[in-house]
């Protein structure tokens, strides 16, 4: 198994003790080589939830196993060594802006090297055949020598997913890798990270607004909503009913709701709200 949640609870540092939890009650067993995508509205939990099987956020109840030891019960130095095991790639990859590309997809190799190695590749990248041969994959090799900060957002986006390849993950956790990429360049990086996942019999748990690519792409889909699991499916089993109601807006269902009348308003006004322009 690469992460087991059992009736996990996450709670953001920063947010206030009254706020409401990110995640709530999350069960869920992610088998090693899997392919799993996470769906959901904005705000659902996507982000929070790939950052606690990184152990970048520390459940505040329940159980979190990742490739079988429980993160929060080793000791610092042992939870760093288990972090290079799983790669986070964050929807907008940290790249300084004056960086050159092949240093920024070799930082992919940071959990591998030693603090010397990296202060080495820092001066004279130490592989950059591997960079080269990464972004090739995205037909970006001609930008290898490039500063980050004169690539488009697409091209930035790919090199964020260059970096990912570079490093020997064995569970590969992506947010929302599509979201600058034209529709031809979206369905292509996601064929390269589903082969390479397959091809290294890596776990992938991909976080996608693009509903249809993860039905299309993805055997298996969690569905999130307001921090919770609303479905956990094979692709086949999710319905186009389930989806609709995933994403229902609030405030849809508030203009759907036939008005009730409140006491002391006439009957066609609902609230004090709507009788507010009336009265100018
Ligand atoms: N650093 C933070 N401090 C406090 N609350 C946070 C923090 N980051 C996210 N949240 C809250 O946690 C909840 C879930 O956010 P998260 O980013 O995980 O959702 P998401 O599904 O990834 O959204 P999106 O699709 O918009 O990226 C939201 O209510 C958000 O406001």
């Amino acid at each position: 198994m690469s992460f087991t949640l059992q009736s996990v609870s996450v709670r953001h540092p920063s947010a206030a003790s009254a706020a409401r939890r990110t995640l709530t009650d999350i069960t869920l067993s992610i088998a090693q080589g899997e392919q799993l995508a996470l769906i959901g509205p904005s705000g659902a939990g996507k982000t929070s939830l790939l950052h606690t099987m990184a152990c970048a956020l520390r459940p505040e109840r329940g159980t979190f196993t990742a490739f079988g030891d429980q993160p929060w019960a080793l000791n610092s130095r042992q939870r760093h060594a288990m972090r290079a095991r799983f790669f986070l790639a964050p929807q907008t990859p940290p790249m300084p802006p004056r960086q050159r590309v092949v240093t920024a997809v070799l930082a992919g190799r940071l959990p591998q090297w030693s603090v010397w190695q990296a202060l080495k590749s820092l001066v004279k990248p130490i592989d950059p055949q591997a960079a080269f041969d990464a972004l090739a994959r995205f037909n970006l090799e001609d930008k290898l020598y490039a500063r980050v900060d004169r690539l488009s957002g697409g091209e930035r986006q790919r090199c964020g997913m260059a970096r990912l390849l570079v490093s020997n993950a064995q569970a590969m956790l992506v947010d929302e890798p599509l979201s600058a990429l034209d529709p031809t360049l979206a369905r292509q990086t996601l064929a390269i990270l589903q082969q390479e996942a397959a091809a290294r019999k890596a776990t992938l748990i991909c976080s996608l607004h693009q509903v249809e690519l993860a039905r299309a792409h993805f055997p298996r889909i969690v569905g999130l909503r307001d921090g919770r699991i609303v479905f956990d499916e094979r692709r086949e089993k999710v319905t186009d009913e389930m989806i609709a109601a995933l994403y229902r807006n609030a405030r849809e269902d508030i203009a759907a709701a036939p008005q009730a009348a409140q006491p002391g308003f006439p009957s066609d006004i609902a609230s004090p709200a709507a009788v507010l322009p009336r009265c100018f």
